[in-house]
């Protein structure tokens, strides 16, 4: 089997085709972030808490090949119940793909999924980063590059604490990732509320997020937009305590020789057993408090309001949930007035490479074009001979402009 195989869930599929807001969701967590059952109860508390907040989850994996976006129940029990699944990164789903095998998707990997996909959200816990000793190891997640290149928002309360914070915020700016504070100034570091360390700019609402995401496309910038979301304050650990338990799991890594891809797992499983669950109910309260952020500025892309209000638990109700995404052409606005080059509707017939896309077309994938398990060259394919790729070539030819299909009419 060599050609890649991808299936949205028939609720994903659906949202997407509608212009409803979806938030992408990682299956690491699941699979070697938390204990079972803690973990399937957690993965699916989130995607309730996405719904509630008017938006649709798409939790991504890899399942016998197939990249799936959107997990039934027994998907999730699966991910949930395999503490042996590899957690895949980028580089991983080739092989994956190619062999027939399964894996649980990081930061890096589900954005490039969701990406592919045309979700515009997705919320995490905390994002990788640089680890600490990087100069001699070079341990760098791929994380990071996946967000200089995709271009997508990316809620998380920072990054892990056990990294190398300011080497963390230094790739970042290098590689030119927004780095948003929501309601602060500084950098949030995971369990703790500060790093102390400044981010580039600091928002207030979903809208703000949004319309920064909308800047970047229409400015033809790949790559994300980090909102960094700190941890409620009622559940945020206190630092020194904190500070006690990382050093003594630093120094179970270095004894048992721990190295690569496996740091991070082994890094919080021994805050979970040194803190006594503190840092894993945290972890839990974080995510949740991320997955209502993601809802609402997936709402504020496709043209709704933040909260759902007068609309169903899925965010189905009230008719607003099935109204497209607001549409114009390329030429609406006027260079040099922000207000209508980045307004706060969704962007006027701009790609994620700032390219016009037909005025007339949807914005989304057709749901023909989304149907069953076909495969994402023939997804995808599809999609762009209906015309919205903005003349752009097509996933499956070489060098698909910064790994997204773009074209997404805003
Ligand atoms: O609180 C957590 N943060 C991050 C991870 C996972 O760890 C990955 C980073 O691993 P690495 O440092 O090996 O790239 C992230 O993408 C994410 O999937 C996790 O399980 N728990
Ligand atoms: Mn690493």
């Amino acid at each position: 089997m060599t050609t890649p195989h991808f299936h949205l869930g028939d609720e994903v599929r659906d949202a997407l085709s509608r212009g409803r807001p979806v938030v992408a969701l990682e299956s690491t967590i699941i699979a070697h972030g938390f204990p079972y059952p803690d973990n399937l109860e957690m993965a699916l508390a989130v995607e309730e808490e996405v719904r509630r907040a008017g938006a649709v989850p798409a939790t991504v994996a890899v399942l016998d090949g197939c990249l799936r976006v959107g997990l039934s129940r027994a998907e999730l029990e699966r991910v949930a119940r395999s503490p042996d699944l590899p957690k895949a990164s980028i580089r991983d789903l080739p092989v994956l793909c190619a062999l027939g095998r399964s894996a649980a998707t990081t930061v890096a990997s589900t954005a490039q999924v969701a990406a592919w996909a045309g979700i515009d959200v997705f919320v995490t816990g905390g994002i990788g980063g640089v680890h600490r000793g990087w100069e001699q190891t070079l341990d760098i997640s791929a994380d990071l590059p996946a967000l200089a290149r995709l271009s997508l928002v990316v809620v998380s309360a920072g990054a892990k604490t056990v990294l190398d914070m300011a080497a963390t915020l230094e790739y970042l700016e290098t590689h030119g990732v927004t780095v948003l504070g929501y309601g602060t100034e500084v950098f949030p570091g995971f369990y703790l509320r500060s790093t102390g360390l400044p981010v580039d700019a600091r928002i207030d609402s979903p809208a703000e997020a949004a319309a920064v995401l909308r800047a970047r496309r229409a400015l033809g910038l790949p790559g994300a937009v980090l909102v960094a979301n700190p941890i409620p304050p009622d559940d945020a650990l206190d630092e020194g305590e904190f500070n006690g338990w990382l050093a003594q799991a630093e120094a179970d890594l270095a004894a048992e020789g721990v190295k690569g891809k496996a740091v991070t797992p082994f890094l919080l499983a021994r805050l979970h057993a040194l803190s006594g669950g503190r840092t894993v109910a945290a972890n839990r309260a974080l995510v949740m408090n991320n997955a209502r952020l993601g809802a609402a500025i997936a709402r504020c892309l496709v043209g709704l309001s933040a909260e759902p209000e007068g609309e169903g638990p899925d965010g189905g109700g009230g008719g607003l949930a099935g109204k497209p995404p607001a549409r114009g052409n390329a030429s609406a606005g006027q260079p040099g007035s922000p207000d209508q080059v980045f307004p706060d509707e969704p962007a006027p017939g701009l790609t994620a490479g700032g390219a016009a896309v037909p005025a007339e077309g949807p914005s989304r994938p057709p749901a023909e074009a989304l149907a069953g398990g076909g495969t994402v060259a023939a997804l995808f394919r599809r999609w762009w001979a209906l015309g919205h790729d903005g003349g752009r070539s097509a996933m499956g030819a070489p060098a698909a402009p910064g790994g997204s299909p773009g074209g997404r009419g805003r």
